[in-house]
């Protein structure tokens, strides 16, 4: 096969709108960010844990480096590519069309048989458990962290390079809409392919789920056997964030089918910011609390815990509901639970809920996600900014991830569009935002 740059030239991904602040961003975010994780993960476990601390903490060069992390890493990464493709648990049978503009050519609307990836973390914990039984030192990921998340930085750069380099081999219509610009800086970091794949195993499909969220609870596991290491027995509060986070995974491993429709599958390419968020932002950033925990310990009352779980469980109500009404709506508007509510037809022939949870703000399910972000945070007390990165990161990721849907609904859904926004005036946040 050709190389499918020249096709380019002629098509018309040229003119797409930049994201992310254009080749600028594409230069800053790809050193920050990694930079950021070594930074938050130095914080976590100084003495001050203050994010204002000078000089930061970052670590020095032969601390990046362990061979055993490496080994960790790609072992993780077999394993769970070896769970993705063997014939384990429940099979899914859907028909991938992804509901792109222009429509994918037919290549890309094939059916796929996918292994469920909840089976994928109930193998992970029988492993664990096992290794715990075997007397591993589990606690030792917390000595591993930084060399791991280095590993794991650079497995992303290394990962993106390739899929750069491959994209130049798919046919053209295999490309995503965004990550075209011929700009190299740019398209390295969206992701020139939509939806890589070699043979049957959809990298980005395996990416987004399996070995980094799962990796985020094995590291969170690791933190709590710290913590029993140091002081005998696990806290509340390592329990509570433990318990927490890995009900946020299951689920999201549970329902797995529903990332299908997500705009990171659907509409971003595959670069190195979904290879980095998915492989190494996601892992060492969102368990920070763990590893504060670990050095700084919290007490917590029987009060607190009783309010902090209601908080996490009224989050994941909004979250789990809002985001399974849509879904069942979207494959299915004449079942029972979705045939009596409230619509609006847009042009295209699909229509929008206009009532129930989608009647409420044009995205329930950010604010369901955003409760238990604080959920999150609140265990670690109010003594330190560290435990309440993720709540500030994630509210800043999903105003920006709203307004970019916006532009794509608007374009997809036109009047129909701007009639559902009169109707739901609040984005997020109910008479706020
Ligand atoms: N923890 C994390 O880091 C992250 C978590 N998330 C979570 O992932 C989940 C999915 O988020 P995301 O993919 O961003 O977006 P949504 O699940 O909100 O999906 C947006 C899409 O839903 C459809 N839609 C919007 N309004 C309506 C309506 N009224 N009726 C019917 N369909 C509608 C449109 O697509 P169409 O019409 O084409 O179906 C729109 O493009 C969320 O719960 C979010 O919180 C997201 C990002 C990061
Ligand atoms: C590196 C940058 C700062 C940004 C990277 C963004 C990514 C970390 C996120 C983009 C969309 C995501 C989703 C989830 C995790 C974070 C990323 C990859 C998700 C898998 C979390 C669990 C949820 O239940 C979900 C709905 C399945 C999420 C889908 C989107």
């Amino acid at each position: 096969m050709r190389p499918n740059s020249q096709a380019l030239k002629h098509g018309s991904s040229h003119d797409t709108e930049r994201e992310f602040g254009g080749a600028l961003g594409a230069l800053c975010i790809p050193v920050s960010l990694p930079l950021t994780v070594l930074f938050l993960i130095g914080v976590s476990r100084s003495p001050e844990a203050s994010v204002f601390q000078w000089p930061p903490p970052l670590p020095s060069t032969d601390q990046l480096w362990d061979p055993l992390a490496l080994v960790l890493l790609l072992g993780w990464i077999a394993l769970h590519a070896l769970l993705y493709v063997m014939p384990l648990g429940k099979f899914h049978l859907f028909r991938r069309v992804p509901p792109v503009h222009p429509p994918p050519a037919p290549a890309l609307s094939c059916v796929c048989f996918c292994p469920s990836g909840f089976h994928g973390l109930c193998v992970s914990c029988v492993l664990l458990l096992l290794l715990l039984v075997l007397g591993a030192p589990l606690g030792s990921l917390f000595e591993l962290l930084v060399p791991l998340a280095a590993c794991a930085i650079a497995a992303s750069f290394l990962f993106s390079v390739y899929l750069y380099t491959r994209s130049f081999w798919v046919p053209s219509h295999a490309l995503a809409l965004g990550g075209n610009t011929g700009n190299p800086l740019y398209d390295f970091f969206i992701g020139r392919e939509l939806n890589p794949r070699i043979g049957n195993f959809d990298l980005k499909y395996f990416c987004e789920l399996r070995p980094g969220l799962i990796g985020w609870m094995v590291i969170n596991l690791g933190m709590l056997m710290k913590e029993v290491e140091l002081r005998g027995s696990p806290s509340l509060a390592m329990m509570l964030v433990n318990s927490f986070q890995l009900l946020y995974v299951a689920d999201a491993l549970w329902n797995e089918e529903a990332v299908l429709t997500t705009m990171d599958i659907v509409h971003d390419g595959f670069g190195f910011m979904l290879v980095f968020g998915d492989l190494a932002w996601v892992p060492f950033t969102y368990g920070l609390q763990a590893s504060f925990l670990v050095v700084h310990p919290q007490a917590l009352s029987p009060l607190g815990a009783a309010t902090i779980i209601a908080l996490n469980g009224i989050g994941y109500y909004i979250f789990r509901k809002s985001n399974s009404q849509k879904n069942q709506f979207r494959r299915d508007p004449t079942h029972s639970s979705v045939a009596r509510l409230e619509t609006i037809a847009t042009a295209t022939g699909k229509r929008l809920l206009v009532s129930g949870w989608w009647g409420i703000v044009r995205h329930p399910n950010y604010l369901g996600d955003l409760l238990m972000a604080l959920a999150w945070s609140l265990p670690c007390g109010f003594s330190h900014l560290l435990p309440y990165f993720y709540v500030v990161y994630f509210t800043v990721l999903l105003i920006h991830r709203e307004a970019r849907d916006e532009r794509q609904c608007r374009a997809k859904y036109g009047l129909a569009w701007d009639s559902y926004c009169r109707r739901v005036p609040y984005r997020i946040f109910p008479y706020v935002y």
